[in-house]
């Protein structure tokens, strides 16, 4: 057993976007988790909620807290955060057994004034949305870059995510240039890593489509919604209660609905 380390005295990382990662998601474990009241916990996806996971570790570790934290349910949103929760020794769960979630943690790839949401950067967006939006309470977790400018799409340029059945790729991508005057959609591809598209952890394909800035991003992600063969989109509308970004100087600026 040893106690949570303290803010102050985390000696710097090699890199300080990493730095500023983690103060975030430390801030927003700390000043959110009420161990006493949240039992089953979402952890989200993405290079920022690793220091959630490394967080919530921290508190099961600390004779204060390990009796409640053993106890936590934790439940993923893909491939990446299940080996996070169970990494850093919590218990894991799924969300057929807790379709209720008390509290939960995720990235985003831009965030706007009203805490709208770009998300899907790393194909997990479905599961992302399952979570966040089974959540009591969702809480961001971002480095200083995420922070819109001002619409979405300001910073974020490779286009909102969607998620779609293989079989209807070709057809959305139409659509969503046709209909809904996507400037661009890409199949978003696996890179050096993999020849042909990312296939998602629902065995689905992932569009990206640019849209430039996006003035109305809840009525964007209802017409994206409404086309046939999209499972869901990266546009994460109404959902959060507050964001934390955390900056290279090692403040914390928190933002709340
Ligand atoms: O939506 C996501 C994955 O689908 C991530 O949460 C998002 O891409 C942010 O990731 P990071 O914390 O690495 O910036």
């Amino acid at each position: 057993m040893s106690p949570i380390p303290a803010i102050k005295d985390l000696p710097h990382l090699d890199d300080p976007l990493e730095d500023s990662k983690r103060i975030a998601a430390y801030r927003a474990v700390d000043e959110n988790l009420d161990v006493e009241v949240h039992k089953i916990i979402g952890i989200g996806s993405g290079s920022t909620v690793i220091y959630v996971a490394e967080r919530l570790g921290q508190y099961l570790q600390d004779e204060r807290f390990s009796q409640f934290v053993s106890k936590f349910i934790c439940i993923p949103t893909g491939f990446q955060s299940r080996n996070l929760i169970l990494e850093n020794g919590l218990q894991l769960g799924c969300i057929e057994q807790h379709p209720v979630i008390d509290i939960a943690f995720d990235g985003a790839d831009e965030v706007d004034v009203n805490l709208q949401l770009i998300k899907g950067g790393g194909a997990c967006l479905f599961q992302e949305k399952l979570v966040s939006t089974s959540s009591k309470v969702f809480i961001v977790v971002a480095d200083y870059r995420k922070k819109s400018s001002q619409y979405l799409g300001s910073n974020w340029k490779k286009g909102v995510p969607v998620e779609v059945v293989p079989s209807a790729y070709v057809r959305v991508c139409h659509d969503l240039k046709n209909l809904l005057g996507a400037k661009q959609v890409v199949v978003r591809q696996g890179g050096s890593a993999k020849a042909g598209p990312v296939v998602t952890d629902n065995n689905n394909f992932i569009l990206d489509a640019d849209f430039g800035e996006i003035q109305d991003p809840k009525m964007l992600h209802e017409n994206i919604k409404s086309l046939v063969g999209v499972v869901e989109t990266g546009l994460f509308i109404d959902n959060a209660e507050k964001a934390y970004f955390g900056n290279a100087d090692g403040s914390v600026e928190v933002v709340t609905n």
